[in-house]
């Protein structure tokens, strides 16, 4: 076995198969699949993954591989297997689908270097530069403007060599350890030697002399209150020694989580929980989807699965929705489960993600909790997968690869033969429709906890507010009941949809609204520093004092964003005590947990936060929620917009009364007679499925057809709508009659970054050819789009219409 055969680091689609290598006899029998290798690649050396070993190759002059990154594979079987699959289904490079299942710090980073080699100077200036050192960083050259002609001339001659290094990005914390290098016995001679003012020094090795193992450094100094001064002796006398070991940066400290028990199972609960565990129990595959209204103990279903698994001496993966991966819920699972859990969250810096990742490859937990990337957890006995908030569409990658994670899910279900459970109060279109049909197994939670009603929700029509002269963001039934509230000492939280409610800037006089001149969007007025900024690009401008068209003065912003409610909100009722959620407030590490803290402790009266205060979170005392504008989703060009709406509707106004006080929720609307409004305000998802489900119908929309969505780009408007018509012509020959093509029409954002955008959507129920047919499609362009600033995208899963 010493031919490797290698998926190399060049997402490229010539470079997108397996290049065979050949392994150097010291490393035959090290090298495994799985692992990543340096290997050479014309004339640089790259990173890749050895995906099989064999026996033979049809080249016979191979190059050897340069040298092995890892001392365990980082990918095991399964997991290449996944990353083919996953290539496979998105369309996309493999090298991409591996690098999405490792944490960020395991891609290499590539580094150029010049190398001297002559023993005397250099010429042409570039001994200059080199300043008589051996190797020098290839940028160092460029940033001090080195000539490329005479580097290129050094090089032709032999006096320098350009090289390439690969580097793992990977670090370890290492900390320092203090041990003792003496017996306890002649420790204890040499206190009873040391003089007498040396008190810390006697502290110090009689506290050593007791202990066993290797402390900590900083807990031995912190412990005894002394600083190295007093230890630093002991150690140059060869008394004590110190040696660098690793530690993982924990930022979930074990003693801050209060264990929790088991909660005795309602009846609902129980019928629910009672197929997970056959299926846990015989190792059996199947999709469950667990349909619970908000409040009806989701979470404590998934926790008793969990258990389960764990005496099984299997592990779990629980995928949540990264804005709902709230402090509350990482209490949830390590409340119960402690250090047998590692979190994977996009707050964790680098090197943090990459602990909690070894924490998983090594074993050392048996379940994980994160967002959507959690799902490659390298785990190798898996006895369940759960996804909570199976509705949510940050589930899909919207970048290469653009994979569902609900589809990896059901794959490594499939593998480990164990059960997958898709859990919402709101299931997703096409996932209750696998359910009826039985591809799915529908369990049912349709009660609170408590038998607790859900909260009364009343609709107020903004347009008749409006008419009866109240121009305020608050209806007069939200104001009192706000009040009512306060004046009871009980807690309300109010939701701003961010989307399409940013700040823009407008005239008054003439309607102009101030715009990106690189995208086709409004700016957003930030009033901390008075700037407008570009959400797409990253262009910013300051707020001009006059009208850019008309140079009329009456230029102000609109729309209404976190910050200008809380402002109107103190107005209104200036007792109120807010606390501000939203981007811009929980920036800061650990600022999301201190203010929900600072709710939970009753420090404020009422949370005010955009979708990241929807969903997850559980707070007795809040008895109101109110919805500032409930359309502000409706009007957004996807067919997704109503189920859209209707989740999000749903999720906040399951934050009210869901312990003992009952709750209530307001909602205001432009639209109160939309269904998806008025079924949303009687909680009834089933009205809403069938009336969705006809409307889906009707249009070819899925779950009834499948969508694949292909995207042009280039700066050049005529370039985007060539291309993106004979793109359409070209598919039109391939497919089917069944299938149809929508467009190619201007994406709804027309223009990001200067490049204009156009769209074609493929409608579809059965095409076996659809990949090929792209994939070829695609060939006949790679000259354009590699040369040329030509982009073609292919989202064959699209959730994201704009
Ligand atoms: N069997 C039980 N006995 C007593 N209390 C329970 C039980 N199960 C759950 N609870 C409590 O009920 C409350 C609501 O449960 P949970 O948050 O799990 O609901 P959920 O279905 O996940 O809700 P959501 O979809 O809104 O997040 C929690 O405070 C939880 O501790
Ligand atoms: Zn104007
Ligand atoms: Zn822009």
């Amino acid at each position: 076995m010493n031919i490797a055969k290698v998926v190399v680091d060049v997402p490229a689609s010539q470079t997108n198969r397996l290049f065979d290598y050949k392994v150097p006899a010291e490393l035959v029998g090290t090298i495994r699949p799985g692992m990543r290798v340096i290997v050479p690649f014309g004339p640089r050396k790259i990173m890749g993954f050895v995906l099989l070993l064999s026996d033979r190759s049809e080249f016979d002059r191979l190059k050897e591989i340069i040298d092995v990154m890892d001392v365990i594979p980082v990918l095991t079987d399964e997991l290449l297997k996944l990353g083919k699959w996953i290539s496979e289904k998105t369309l996309s490079f493999y090298i991409s689908a591996y690098q999405a299942m490792l944490p960020q710090v395991l891609k290499a980073k590539y580094k150029k270097e010049l190398q001297r080699q002559v023993d005397g100077d250099l010429p042409f200036g570039l001994e200059e530069i080199f300043a008589h050192r051996d190797v020098i960083p290839y940028e160092e050259f460029i940033e001090r403007q080195g000539s490329i002609k005479s580097l290129q001339k050094a090089i032709q001659e032999g006096l320098v060599e350009v090289t390439y290094l690969v580097k793992s990005r990977e670090t370890k914390k290492l900390e320092t350890y203090i041990d003792k290098h003496k017996e306890a016995i002649e420790i204890e001679e040499i206190i009873a030697d040391l003089p007498a003012q040396a008190t810390k020094q006697k502290e110090i090795l009689t506290y050593m002399a007791e202990v066993d193992e290797p402390v900590r450094q900083k807990k031995l100094l912190s412990l005894l209150h002394t600083t190295r001064a007093a230890l630093k002796p002991l150690i140059d006398r060869g008394i004590l020694r110190e040696h660098k070991q690793e530690v993982y940066r924990n930022p979930y400290k074990e003693e801050n989580y209060p264990r929790t028990e088991a909660l005795t199972l309602t009846e609902e609960q129980a019928a629910a929980i009672d197929p997970i565990f056959d299926r846990v129990e015989h190792g059996r595959h199947d999709v469950f989807l667990l349909h619970g209204v908000t409040g009806s103990g989701k979470t404590e279903v998934y926790l008793q699965s969990i258990q389960a698994v764990i005496n099984n001496g299997q592990e779990a993966i629980v995928l949540v929705p990264e804005i709902a991966l709230t402090p509350q819920m990482v209490q949830r699972f390590k409340g119960r489960f402690g250090s047998n859990v590692a979190v994977l969250h996009s707050a964790l810096s680098a090197g943090e993600k990459f602990d909690e990742w070894r924490k998983i490859q090594r074993k050392e937990v048996q379940v994980v909790v994160g967002a959507r990337s959690a799902i490659f957890a390298p785990f190798e006995n898996l006895g369940i997968i759960i996804i909570d908030e199976e509705h949510e569409t940050s589930y899909k990658q919207e970048d290469h690869p653009r994979y569902h994670a609900r589809d990896v899910a059901i794959f490594r279900g499939e593998h480990h033969a164990c059960p997958v459970i898709l859990g919402s109060a709101t299931p997703m279109l096409e996932t209750y429709a696998r359910a009826e049909k039985g591809v799915y197994q529908l369990l049912t939670l349709s009660k609170r906890m408590n038998e607790a009603s859900m909260p009364e929700v009343e609709l107020v029509d903004m347009r008749s507010e409006l008419h009866a002269g109240n121009r305020s963001m608050f209806s007069r039934q939200l104001k009192e009941a706000i009040e009512e509230r306060l004046a009871r000492n009980e807690q309300i939280v109010l939701f701003l949809n961010r989307r399409g409610y940013s700040t823009f800037v407008m005239c008054r006089d003439c309607g102009h609204v101030i715009e990106c001149p690189h995208c086709d969007i409004a700016l957003t007025y930030h009033r901390k520093n008075e700037r407008l900024k570009c959400h797409y690009c990253s262009h910013e401008d300051k707020m001009p004092n006059q009208c850019p068209a008309c140079e009329s003065e009456t230029i102000r912003y609109f729309g209404t964003g976190t910050q200008k409610v809380e402002e109107s909100l103190t107005e209104l009722i200036p007792q109120a005590r807010v606390v501000r959620m939203d981007v811009d407030t929980t920036r800061k590490k650990g600022s999301h947990e201190t203010l929900l803290n600072k709710f939970a402790d009753k420090q404020a009266d009422i949370l005010l936060g955009t979708q990241m205060i929807a969903k997850g979170l559980d707070f007795a005392n809040v008895t109101l929620v109110g919805v500032l504008a409930a359309d502000s989703l409706l009007h957004l060009p996807d067919f997704r917009a109503a189920e859209k709406t209707f989740q999000l509707l749903t999720q906040v106004s399951g934050r009210a009364g869901r312990h003992t006080l009952p709750g209530e929720v307001v909602i205001q609307t432009y639209t109160p007679e939309h269904y998806s409004v008025q079924m949303a305000s009687k909680y009834d998802y089933t009205s809403f499925y069938r009336k969705e489900m006809e409307m889906r119908r009707t249009f070819h929309y899925p779950p009834y057809f499948f969508l694949a969505l292909i995207t042009v780009s280039h700066p050049n408007q005529a370039k985007v709508i060539e291309v993106s018509k004979k793109i359409t012509m070209l598919l039109n020959n391939q497919l089917s009659r069944q299938a149809s093509i929508l467009g190619p029409t201007p994406s709804p954002l027309t223009r990001i970054k200067d490049r204009y955008r156009y769209q074609s959507m493929i409608k579809y129920k059965n095409e076996p050819n659809l990949s090929k047919s792209i994939k070829k499609i695609m060939a006949m362009f790679e000259d354009e789009t590699k040369q040329n600033e030509l982009l073609i995208s292919v989202d064959m899963q699209p959730y994201q219409l704009m």
